[in-house]
Order: C-alpha cells, then structure tokens, then sequence
C-alpha cells in the first residue's frame, strides 16, 4: 500500500492499540447475528460434551471481527488461546512445535491460513483430522516416519480470500462462518460502545455519523472514532455531534459515503482512464500502483457491497451509482452495456 497508512485502511498495523475497543464476550460482540447464534450453540454443546469445538473457518474482509471472534471462542470455551499467522509458519516444524504444545481443547488461532506454504498445509490434514502428526524423521535410507498423538484442540482459522484455500483444506472446517460488512445501526453502537470505554461524551448523532462513513467496518469506526476525538479535544468541543463529526471526517478525506481519497482514486482512474470499464484487476493494480491483493481484498469488497462498481467476466465496470458519487456524467449507454455483460456471466 502506499507509504502514507490509508486513515480507513481496514488494515491492521496502525498506531492505535485495538485491545481497548476490543468486545471480551460473545454478548458484547455487536452484529453478525446469524454467526454468533451458532457459535453459541456450538460453543454450548461442546462444552456440554466436554469436548474440543469443531475447527472453525472465518472468512470475510479485514476489521470486520475475525481475531476478536477467535478470541472469544477460546475464552467462552475456557481454554488457552495460541496466536500464529500463515506467512510466520516458514517451515513444517515449525507448526510442529505449535501442536504438540497445545493442551486439550485449546484454540489454535491462524491468521491469513491461506498464506500457508503447501509443506505446512499437509501438516495440518492429519491434525485437524485425527490429531495426530505425521513426521518424517531423518534423511535419505535412514529417514523413517513417526506418529505423534495431539491434544484434541480446536483450530480457528482466519482468511480474508476463500478462493485461495484448497479443497482439502476448507474440507476440514466443521463450522464456516462467513463475516458481512456492518449496517450503520450495529456500528452506531460499536461507535457509542467506544465512545464509552474512551470516555468522551457524544451524541447520538455524532455517533450515526461516524456509522455512516465507517466502511462497514468496526475498525475503521474504531480508528475514526479516536481520530474524531483528536479534533473535538483541540477544537475545544466538549460533545462530538454531527458537525463536528463532519467537519474531522471531511479534513480526513473520508466523504459523505464514507469513501477516503483512494477509494475515490480507484473510482476516478476507471471513469477517466478507461470510460468507465470493463477493466481487468491487474490494470487497475497498475494505474493505481498498489498491490492486486489490496484492491482485491481491501478496496472492492466495500464498493461492490455498496454498488459502486461490479465484477465481470471481462473486468470491473462503474455502476450509474459511481459516476452519480463522482459527480460526472456517465456515457449514455451505460445501462444497457451493463445488462449485455451480465448476459455472458
Ligand atoms: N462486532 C464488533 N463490535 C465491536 N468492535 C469490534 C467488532 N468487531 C471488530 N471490532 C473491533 O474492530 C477491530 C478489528 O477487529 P479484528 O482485529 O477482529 O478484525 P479482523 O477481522 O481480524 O481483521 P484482519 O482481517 O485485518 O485481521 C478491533 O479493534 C475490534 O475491537
Ligand atoms: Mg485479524
């Protein structure tokens, strides 16, 4: 991405510690409802039967509460929580030593687990399946393959791409749970929540504007919650309503829809560059110099949930929406070029 840390940038690294703003239970978790029901269901029947939860696979954009889940499932179940990520996992030994050091009914949390190496991958087949390792010991006539039996553990597993699991890898996951974007009113109590544990007084229709622009995001609602307060404590406002609000979003760069300058860039650049599309991702990619898996993973997910933009076989095209937003005029056939390539999908 670029150097300069996009301010909504659903992205992890950031200055701010998320840990405070982080919900502790599955009841302070606001919104995806249908998700957390199951999981309560499931995280009762296992503790009911005394047994490790199924393996879990969340799967959905950044910020949106893959971490925060997998911790409160290890805390809901009363067990250890263990934290890797699929490019930290280099060698096979590696998740090696992470398995036979996990207890019964631990979680094992792996982030971006579609980042994992395929040597990794067929270590985990075994160990998810029937816990067990299978290693091979020694090198060339002398190598020999040995079992090790494994704690019955869980692995909650983290993936912002599906596409880029294997079969037999998503195969193993008894429970997939799949993350939406967050409406406006579930984030407007996310923002009021955070409002709360930073102690700064607001209204609630300073809290429905920071919903509004947050992307759909929690963390994004998050950062621009903390940003807000900057600007209200040297303004010298003692209450975020709407205007101020507005006017911290707008020196953000965040717009009316909650859109920050690269969304705007990425818009702009097909509406002028190329007529509006279709335009192929690697081109885009180019144009906007920025890396194929952000705009696949960071930047589109919002903007076709909004119905800015839409996927084609034969690239992304502007929707009457985007030019609308843009506050260009859209070429005149707009409309039916759209009908003709939904045709052939
Ligand atoms: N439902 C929610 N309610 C309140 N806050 C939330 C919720 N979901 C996420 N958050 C907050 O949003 C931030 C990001 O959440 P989290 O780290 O779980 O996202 P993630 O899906 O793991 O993202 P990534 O894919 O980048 O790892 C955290 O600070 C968390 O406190
Ligand atoms: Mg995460």
């Amino acid at each position: 991405m670029n150097t300069d840390p996009r301010l909504i940038s659903p992205d992890q690294r950031g200055e701010d510690a998320e840990q405070t703003l982080r919900p502790q239970t599955l009841d302070d978790f606001v919104g995806q409802a249908a998700a957390r029901a199951n999981l309560k269901v499931f995280i009762e029947a296992a503790k009911g039967r005394g047994d490790a939860l199924d393996h879990v696979l969340f799967v959905g954009p950044p910020g949106l509460g893959k971490t925060t889940l997998a911790q409160i499932m290890a805390r809901e179940m009363g067990v250890n929580f263990r934290s890797t990520s699929g490019p930290v996992i280099a060698k096979a030994g590696d998740l090696a030593a992470l398995l036979t050091n996990l207890e019964d009914r631990d979680v094992l949390f792996i982030d971006e687990i579609h980042r994992l190496s395929p040597a990794v991958e067929e270590i985990l087949y075994p160990a998810m399946e029937d816990f067990q390792l299978d290693l091979i010991i020694g090198e060339g006539p002398a190598a020999r393959s040995v079992k090790i039996d494994l704690a019955r553990f869980t692995l909650v597993a983290a993936t912002t791409r599906l596409g880029l699991l294997t079969n037999p890898l998503r195969d193993r996951f008894g429970i997939p749970v799949r993350l939406n974007f967050y409406t406006v009113d579930e984030l407007e109590l996310i923002v009021r929540r955070g409002a709360r544990l930073l102690g700064l007084p607001m209204n609630d229709d300073g809290a429905v504007e920071i919903a509004r622009r947050a992307r759909g995001t929690p963390r994004i609602a998050g950062r621009l919650l903390r940003r807000v307060r900057d600007f209200a404590t040297v303004a010298g406002e003692e209450t975020v309503n709407r205007k101020v609000a507005d006017e911290a979003l707008l020196r953000l760069e965040v717009d009316g829809q909650g859109l920050d300058a690269l969304d705007r860039r990425y818009l702009l650049m097909i509406a002028q560059n190329f007529g509006g599309g279709p335009v192929g991702v690697e081109t885009i990619a180019a144009a906007l110099s920025e890396p194929r898996d952000a705009i696949e993973d960071i930047i589109e997910p919002y903007l076709i949930q909004q119905g800015f933009i839409q996927r084609t076989p034969r690239g992304r095209i502007l929707t009457a929406n985007a030019w609308r937003h843009l506050g260009l005029e859209a070429p005149r056939d707009i409309t039916q070029q759209q009908t003709s390539l939904f045709e052939d999908e």
